[in-house]
């Protein structure tokens, strides 16, 4: 459905030096480019290098790098602006959660990629070598590096923020009152959705380590007083009665297709007949062909997260469902350029 075209040997160029074009961005806002030229458009390569602190080798190697690349544009007074779309994250408020992806990227996704292959090779996923720890997902070694859990989860507050409005305003929740958010994290989606939704009350279940993290988010938002915390492994432990919504937000995409099932039939079991589950996440396409950006974070959910990470598409969702008993199952998707989706489905 969405395949790209067979490319040309020029179109092979940006996938040839992919890292390379990756690279040219992260240092541009490690270096405060974009900063730079949104407090001085139009500046000069001089004034660049002044203003970034750089030699002017250095300022003329990278404003060619992401002037070649459309990050950055060059008028005919030889002056340098940033491209529409980092303006527009300047304007609208969101440069900072561009930032927290692009760091995301480089500090987390960027070393194990290099293991791609041997990760698909094996079907375990290589990449988690590059963080200590002897346990087999990515979740459980991130305490063992100093700074790693802050900025796992800053990272992924921003994924989920950029991501999060499907969920926020996709879904009908007049007639849902407790929400369970099953491996919640930092509570980021349950800030918005308490913020999103007055009459919502959400429970935030995740490992201890995340939910210090969630507790000072919420209280620092002022909703201790409809969004509690339940440390727990959500696997092995029974989920907190009295919720009528069970939701798993980039959750499913962690796991083998059994330990889903295993998940998505403890939802059923906590909940009543006419309640629902919710799962939001990326999709990939039914067909197996795209879209692009399944095709590419599908390096990072290979090496990194689990053994069999992956962005499944929406149809094995759909079967997951109906294997566990639920029925009326509908996909949820906006307007947006990254294919995040939600399934809900209700019991009985
Ligand atoms: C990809 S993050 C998603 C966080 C949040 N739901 C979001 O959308 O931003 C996965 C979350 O699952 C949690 N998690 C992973 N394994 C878990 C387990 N066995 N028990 C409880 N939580 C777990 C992690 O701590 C992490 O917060």
């Amino acid at each position: 459905m969405t395949a790209a075209s067979t490319p040309t040997m020029r179109q092979l160029v940006p996938i040839l030096f992919g890292h390379a074009a990756f690279q040219q961005l992260n240092a541009a806002c490690e270096l405060g480019l974009f900063e730079y030229l949104h407090r001085a458009p139009g500046a000069c390569a001089e004034s660049v290098a002044a203003g970034t602190g750089l030699s002017m080798h250095s300022t003329r190697v990278l404003l060619l790098g992401t002037t070649s690349l459309g990050l950055t544009t060059k008028g005919p007074d030889d002056g340098y602006r940033n491209c529409a779309v980092v303006e527009e994250a300047f304007r609208e408020g969101s440069w900072q959660v561009l930032r927290d992806i692009v760091e995301f990227q480089a500090r987390i996704a960027y070393l194990p990629a290099m293991d791609y292959a041997e990760s698909l090779r094996t079907g375990e996923n290589i990449g988690i070598r590059h963080f200590p720890g002897d346990t087999q997902d990515l979740y459980t070694r991130l305490a063992n590096t100093e700074g790693l859990e802050q900025l796992f989860y800053r990272c992924m507050n921003s994924w989920s923020t950029l991501s999060n409005p499907v969920l926020l305003q996709g879904v009908d929740y007049s007639q849902v009152r407790r929400v369970l958010d099953v491996g919640g994290g930092d509570a980021v989606n349950a800030i918005a959705l308490a913020s999103a939704h007055e009459h919502l009350r959400i429970t935030v279940l995740d490992r201890p380590g995340a939910l210090e993290v969630a507790k000072e988010k919420i209280a620092r938002h002022g909703l201790a007083d409809r969004i509690d915390t339940h440390a727990a492994d959500l696997f092995d432990d029974a989920y907190p009665p009295g919720h009528d919504c069970v939701l798993f937000a980039h959750q499913l995409v962690i796991w083998t297709p059994e330990q889903n099932k295993a998940l998505l039939g403890k939802a059923f079991d906590a909940l009543d007949d006419g309640q629902r589950v919710l799962v939001f996440n990326a999709f990939s396409d039914d067909d197996g062909t795209g879209p692009l950006y399944a095709g590419l974070d599908s390096v990072y959910f290979s090496t990194l997260p689990f053994r069999g990470s992956t962005l499944y598409p929406w149809r094995d969702y759909e079967e997951w469902l109906r294997h566990c008993g639920f029925s009326e199952i509908n996909r949820i998707t906006i307007d947006s350029w990254t294919p995040h989706g939600v399934i809900e489905a209700y019991r009985g």
